[in-house]
């Protein structure tokens, strides 16, 4: 099953960042470090009627390479120019073809919110996004216990950062419901097991959230039905990737799946 190997490979990664970072100098850099953007408000105060996290996004385990000509800060300045809310940046390496210095380069050139898109299965990059200048941080709810859900939830917000829990089952949103603190859940509508997508996830793990939760429709949006879709079902945001990817034109692509925005000056 992929999802054990990317986390086995994470595991590797992982240990060679416990030589590499030390959490004490971690501590110290961050505090000498300019503020997190708020992500989460970012997405409260959206341009359109649906908030929209565009992702940058190379390659991925289930389609291989999405897009040939790969610029990631032109594809983020793009995205910008659109009025995305907030952008998601990829940095695993293995499967995604991502990087750390995407996210950093990115972070330099636009001032949108930043999620680090990876697979966290320790407290150590926690701190490396926080460094490479993440708002905000994924937890997959499928690879993690409810304790270290907790733990990491914690050490994200007191990093100064929010964290997006993301679930693609019933059992899974149960765990993190049961932890009580996530306010902002992403449903994937894509099974990381089998790669099956299926927007339906959407409507049937809302309906089972409380009020307060904003919930984030991820994956296999593709058209401004689905995009509508999700809506009805009470989903206050998307995050798009290979849609946007696909198309030589990512702004006018943004333009196309969202439609216009309900903000006068937005593209200022
Ligand atoms: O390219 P898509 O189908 O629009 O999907 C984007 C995003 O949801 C997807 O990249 C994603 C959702 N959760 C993840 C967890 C790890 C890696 C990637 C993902």
């Amino acid at each position: 099953m992929f999802l054990d190997r990317i986390v086995a490979t994470k595991k590797q990664e992982v240990d060679a960042l416990k030589g590499a970072l030390s959490i004490s100098k971690a501590e110290k850099a961050i505090s000498d470090s300019a503020p997190c953007r708020g992500f989460h408000q970012a997405l409260v105060n959206r341009n359109r009627p649906v908030g929209l996290i565009a992702e940058v996004k190379k390659a991925s385990p289930s389609k291989g390479l999405i897009r040939t000509d790969f610029d990631p800060v032109s594809l983020a300045q793009a995205y910008e120019a659109a009025a995305t809310d907030c952008i998601s940046v990829l940095t695993d390496t293995e499967y995604f073809q991502g990087s750390n210095d995407y996210l950093k380069a990115i972070r330099e050139k636009v001032k949108v919110p930043l999620l680090r898109k990876d697979f966290t299965i320790d407290e150590r990059q926690i701190y490396e996004a926080r460094l490479i200048g993440a708002d905000a941080v994924l937890l997959i709810a499928a690879i993690l216990s409810k304790s270290q859900l907790a733990s990491f939830y914690d050490l994200a917000r007191d990093l100064g950062m929010d964290a997006l829990v993301e679930v693609h089952d019933r059992r899974e949103l149960e765990t993190v419901l049961d932890m009580g603190k996530a306010s902002l859940i992403g449903v994937n509508n894509r099974d990381l097991k089998t790669f099956e997508t299926n927007l339906n996830v959407t409507e049937q793990l809302i309906r089972l959230m409380p009020q307060g939760v904003a919930a984030i429709s991820e994956s296999a949006i593709a058209e401004p039905e689905d995009v509508e879709f999700v809506r009805k079902a009470g989903a206050q945001a998307v995050l798009v990737g290979e849609t946007f990817m696909r198309q030589s034109d990512v702004q006018s692509a943004v333009q196309q799946l969202m439609g216009p925005l309900t903000k006068e000056g937005s593209l200022g």
